[in-house]
C-alpha cells in the first residue's frame, strides 16, 4: 500500500454510512490490508459483511439471496429487463450479488465522481457498538484464496514497459514546449471556474476530490468528419450534464490551443491505433480518430485525486480510444486489471503505477475500460512543477542575471482526455429508465472474456440512485445491450457481426 495510510483512513471512514462510523481504525486498517489500499474494496467489503450479518439475523433475507445468488441467476429468473433496485447491488469490480441491504453502487459515473476518496458532506454520527472485526472478515464466498500468489504493484517507467504490460501506451514529450506551456496556462485559467461533481453515494451526498469541466468540439472546421453527425446543441448539453454527474454547466468550447494540441494529438493516436488489433464493436465510421470532446480535470496539491473507475461508455460505445494530456506536476495514474469471476480462483489483479509527467500522452487503448481500472492516486508528496512562463520570451531571460527567478512553480496538475463521441451513441439514442434518466452504458468487466478482453455484453443501467435529490433511490433498470437490435454501428466488424445474427436467428 503505498498512499498515505491517514489519507486512505480518511477516505475510507468516508465512504462507510453512518451505521458504521464505529468501526476502529485498526479495523479499517486491517481492512485496507485485506484490500491493497483499495479505498472501494475495502468500504465494499465492510459494508457487505455488515449485510451479510444482518441477513444472517433475517430468515427472509436469507431466502432470497439464496435465491438470487448474483445477477446471472436472477436474470435466468426473471425475463424482464427491470429489476428490483433495492435487492441489486452492482459495484463495479466487485462481483454483481444479491444483498439484504443496499449498498450503493459505485463506478456508475459517467466521468469523474469515482468512488474513493470523496469530500462528505456532513458527518456521521457515532452508533452503537459491535464485534467491528468480526464483521469486517471477508464473505466466505470471496472468490480468490490465500494461496493464489499476488504480484506486487510495478512502476512502469517507460513507454516500453507501460506498452508491454498494459493496454496503453505512453508518449512523453508529445507537444511542441511551448505549445504544451501555454495550454497548462490556459487551463489553469479555466479551472478557476471549473466545478466539483456532486453526487449520492453510501447514504450521503459527496463531492469529487477534483475538479473537472466539459469541452465540445466546433467540428465543422475538422477534415474528415461526416459534418453531418446530426448531434444537437441540446443534446451536448444533455451529454454534459450526465458527464458532469448531474452538473448543470454547459458544455464549453475548445478553447485555441486545446484545437491545436488536439490536432497534433490526434496525429499521434492514429499512428498507434494502426498498429493494434481492433474489436468488432468499435466505431466504423470514420477512417481516422478524431476526438469531438474533451473532459478536462484539475487536481490541486498531491491529495487531489480521482478514485479506481473505468470511464463510463454511454456516449463513447465500446472499446473506445482515449488520448489523455497531462500537463503541469507529474502524478501516479494506477491501473489494475478486472478479474472475470471464471479467473478469480487462479489469478489476482496487478497493480501498474504510471509516473505521468508534463506533456505526456497516455493512450487507452481498447480494452482498456473493458478489462481495467484506473485511477490518479493521492500521494504524500509531489515534485512542484517549476516552468518559463510563456509571457517571459528566451530572449529576456537570457539578458537576466538571474534566470530562475524568472520560474513560476504550480502545485496543480491539469488532465485532458481528448474522446470521441460516437454518433450512434448520441443522447437521443440512450435508453431511458422509469426515473426519466438518460441510463449508463456498462461493461459486463468480470463476466466472459476471450483472450483479446473481447467481452460477452454491456448493460444500459440505472443511474438515477447517485442524483443528490434521489438520496440513492432508482428504478433498478437493467437491461443488456443489443447494438445490432438497439440499431448502431457502423462498426469495424459489421459485415462478421451481421453473419453471427443471422446464424444465431437460423439456429433459433
Ligand atoms: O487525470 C487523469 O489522468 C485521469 C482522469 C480520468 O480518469 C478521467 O477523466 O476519467
Ligand atoms: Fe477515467
Amino acid at each position: 500500500m503505498e498512499n498515505d495510510t491517514e489519507t486512505l483512513l480518511v477516505m475510507l471512514s468516508s465512504l462507510l454510512p453512518e451505521s458504521h462510523q464505529y468501526i476502529d481504525q485498526g479495523s479499517l486498517l486491517e481492512t485496507l490490508l485485506d484490500c491493497e489500499g483499495n479505498v472501494e474494496e475495502a468500504a465494499k467489503l465492510i459494508s457487505q459483511s455488515t449485510s451479510r450479518a444482518a441477513g444472517q439475523a433475517s430468515s427472509s433475507t436469507k431466502n432470497k439471496r439464496k435465491r438470487h445468488s448474483g445477477l446471472d441467476g436472477w436474470l435466468k429468473q426473471q425475463p424482464s429487463t427491470t429489476s428490483p433496485p433495492s435487492k441489486r447491488v452492482n459495484s463495479g469490480d466487485m462481483s454483481t450479488r444479491t444483498l439484504g441491504v443496499k449498498v450503493p453502487a459505485q463506478d456508475h459515473r459517467e466521468h469523474t465522481s469515482p468512488s474513493t476518496s470523496l469530500k462528505v458532506k456532513g458527518s456521521g454520527k457515532p452508533n452503537s457498538t459491535g464485534n467491528a472485526l468480526a464483521r469486517l472478515k471477508p464473505p466466505s464466498t470471496s472468490a480468490t484464496p490465500e494461496t493464489t500468489p499476488q504480484l506486487p504493484p510495478l512502476t512502469l517507467g517507460t513507454p516500453e514497459m507501460v506498452a508491454n504490460h498494459t493496454t496503453c501506451t505512453l508518449h512523453p514529450r508529445v507537444l511542441p514546449p511551448e505549445l504544451a506551456i501555454k495550454l497548462f496556462e490556459t487551463m489553469l485559467t479555466e479551472a478557476e471556474n471549473w466545478d466539483r461533481n456532486r453526487f449520492w453515494l453510501f447514504e450521503r451526498a459527496v463531492e469529487s476530490p477534483h475538479k473537472n469541466s466539459f469541452y465540445v468540439r466546433d467540428m465543422s472546421a475538422v477534415a474528415g468528419y461526416d459534418q453531418d453527425d446530426g448531434i444537437s446543441d441540446l443534446e451536448w448539453k444533455e451529454a454534459a450534464h450526465y458527464w458532469t454527474q448531474f452538473g448543470a454547466a454547459d458544455p464549453i468550447p475548445f478553447p485555441k490551443l486545446m484545437e491545436e494540441a488536439c490536432r497534433l494529438l490526434e496525429d499521434v493516436v492514429n499512428v498507434e491505433m494502426r498498429k493494434r488489433k481492433q474489436f468488432d464493436l468499435e466505431w466504423g465510421g470514420n477512417r481516422r480518430w478524431i476526438a469531438n470532446v474533451a473532459a478536462a480535470n484539475c487536481y490541486e496539491g498531491a491529495k487531489e485525486n480521482v478514485g479506481f473507475h473505468s470511464d463510463g461508455l454511454t456516449y463513447l460505445g465500446p472499446y473506445p480510444t482515449i488520448a489523455s494530456l497531462s500537463l503541469g506536476v507529474s502524478r501516479l495514474f494506477r491501473l489494475r486489471e478486472v478479474i472475470p469471476k471464471s479467473e478469480e480462483a487462479t489469478r489476482k489483479p496487478r497493480s501498474f503505477n504510471v509516473p505521468l509527467a508534463h506533456n505526456s500522452l497516455l493512450i487507452m487503448h481498447p480494452p482498456t475500460q473493458e478489462v481495467s481500472k484506473h485511477a490518479i492516486i493521492p500521494q504524500t508528496v509531489i515534485d512542484t512543477f517549476r516552468y518559463r512562463p510563456s509571457s517571459c520570451s528566451p530572449s529576456t531571460s537570457l539578458l537576466n542575471d538571474d534566470p530562475e527567478s524568472q520560474l513560476e512553480s504550480s502545485n496543480c496538475r491539469i488532465n485532458i482526455t481528448f474522446r470521441f463521441f460516437r454518433p450512434d451513441f448520441r443522447p437521443l439514442t440512450i435508453p431511458r429508465c422509469k426515473c426519466g434518466e438518460a441510463t449508463i452504458l456498462r461493461p459486463d468487466m468480470r463476466g466472459k472474456r476471450d483472450k483479446d478482453g473481447r467481452l460477452d455484453r454491456y448493460w444500459w443501467a440505472c443511474q438515477a440512485g447517485k442524483k443528490i435529490e434521489n438520496e440513492g433511490k432508482d428504478c433498478g433498470m437493467w437491461k443488456e445491450m443489443n447494438a445490432m437490435a438497439e440499431g448502431r454501428g457502423p462498426f469495424v466488424g459489421d459485415s462478421a457481426m451481421r453473419e453471427d445474427s443471422t446464424r444465431n436467428a437460423n439456429t433459433n
